[in-house]
């Protein structure tokens, strides 16, 4: 391999003013500008190549991830590719575990977001080097490799790294028949487009019957603001995709414990497989609890959109708090953290059901899942994976969907590389869209 030394790190704030026409609204962010802090890394290399990372924030404080970004990015300027692939764990502790810079987090927060941003954008480059996707990079690496990459500090009393090595050295079976079937088939998908808390029932209405028609059978619908507006919502839904299609609510944080295990009772004739977020995704236990009063209703806890590390998704792996884990491409410490839950999660047997949609989530995370199939789990048993149709034309290799699937990426790369047009129309505050929107405000 060239050295590809890392010569120089940008980030930006890109935002884009979903918040207009109330996408991705829900009970705790009724206005969200899907945004995000967009890195570039250049290298040395004859190739002139580049690694593009990013991570994901709904807006105003997207300049404080920036920051952090910057704060950071002496700890990479000047490295070369080859040397932070051959010490991953070692670059991902310089990174999360800076002896000055710790204090902001420890890997948690801010910090962590930037720490996202950046290192997904290594493992861009890194699978640009080798000229494949990043789900075929990781499948293809050897499981002792794979192991290499993550830092097993404060997880080992639940998943050592033996353990791990064995899962992964186990699911060498059956692997090269688990890629062909995603590359034909793709990875199961359900839709969160069509019921944004903010949206009318005319447009949840009309959203629902499109996507129905499009070929999508699993549907997660907003609650959580108001218990009568719920009942109505889901009742709609329900009768829409009708008694076999899946359908899930997602609260984002909104109810206290006991609250939670009151309201989402009151939901259970619509049957949903899930409640999401349903109180602060800090409160280990409350989970635990939440899970517990549900589980005679049949209805699961999904979380991890906000679980900002392994050690969390550890603790609600072993207090059985969470049925379904949510991972996220940029709110952890990137792939290689993510490597550390997935494992986790296969040796608990709880099904990876990642979170995606925002801007870019959606093109990461797919790379993540196809992993967990091909390479971890084996299973597609109560499986799926997030989808959100918005802002996809912003990427140079966006998400494939066929027939409410995601078909594996082909482009080398981690997929988050974005028109340099869409980047600077929507940077901010100074790119033409905000520009416009502030001239607007001022008339
Ligand atoms: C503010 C965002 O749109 C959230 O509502 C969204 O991530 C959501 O929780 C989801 O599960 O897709
Ligand atoms: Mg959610």
């Amino acid at each position: 391999m060239q050295e590809n030394k890392i010569i120089k790190l940008t980030v930006r704030d890109v935002r884009f003013p979903t918040s207009l026409e109330q996408h991705g609204s829900d009970a705790m962010h009724t206005d969200p500008d899907y945004s995000v802090a967009y890195v570039v890394l250049e290298t040395d290399s004859d190739a002139a190549l580049k690694g593009y990372g990013l991570t994901f924030t709904v807006g105003r404080g997207t300049e404080i991830v920036v920051c952090a970004v910057k704060a950071l990015s002496t700890l990479v300027v000047g490295k070369t590719l080859k040397e932070i692939v051959s010490d991953f764990r070692g670059f991902y502790r310089l990174l999360s575990s800076d002896g000055q810079m710790r204090w902001v987090g420890p890997e948690k927060g801010v910090i962590q977001l930037a720490t996202a941003a950046i290192l997904n954008a290594v493992w861009d480059l890194w699978a640009r080097v080798e000229g494949k996707p990043l789900w075929k990079l990781l499948v293809d690496m050897d499981p002792a490799k794979l192991i290499s990459c993550i830092d097993f500090r404060y997880i080992t009393d639940a998943l050592t790294e033996q353990e791990a090595l064995d899962i992964l050295v186990k699911a060498k079976k059956g692997q090269k028949s688990r890629e062909e079937q995603m590359l034909k088939e793709g990875y199961p998908a359900y839709t969160t487009s069509c019921a944004w808390l903010g949206y009318t029932d005319q447009q949840l209405t009309q959203l629902c019957s499109e996507a129905l028609a499009q070929g999508w059978t699993k549907f997660k619908v907003k609650v959580g603001a108001d218990l009568q507006d719920d009942i109505r919502r889901c009742s709609l839904i329900r009768k829409l995709i009708g008694p076999n299609n899946t359908l899930m609510i997602d609260a984002n944080q909104r109810w206290d414990v006991n609250e939670a295990i009151t309201w989402v009772t009151k939901l259970a004739e619509f049957h949903p497989l899930w409640i999401e977020e349903p109180t602060c995704p800090d409160d280990v236990l409350g989970h635990a609890s939440i899970s517990k009063a549900l589980a005679p209703l049949g209805i699961g806890v999904a979380t991890g959109e906000q679980c900002h590390n392994r050690v969390m998704f550890k603790q609600f792996l072993q207090a059985a708090a969470l049925q379904f884990v949510q991972i996220d491409s940029c709110r952890v410490g990137s792939v290689n953290e993510n490597l550390a839950i997935i494992l986790m999660a296969a040796k608990f047997n709880v099904p990876v059901c990642p979170h995606a949609g925002g801007v870019g989530l959606c093109e990461l995370v797919q790379h993540l899942i196809l992993f967990d199939y091909i390479s971890v789990s084996a299973s597609l048993n109560n499986r799926m994976c997030e989808y959100v149709d918005h802002l996809h034309e912003h990427f140079e290799s966006p998400t494939i969907i066929r027939n409410a699937h995601y078909i594996p990426p082909k482009d080398p790369g981690y997929s988050c590389e974005m028109l340099e047009e869409s980047v600077q129309k929507h940077q901010y505050p100074d790119g033409e869209v905000w520009r416009a929107i502030e001239q607007q405000g001022k008339q």
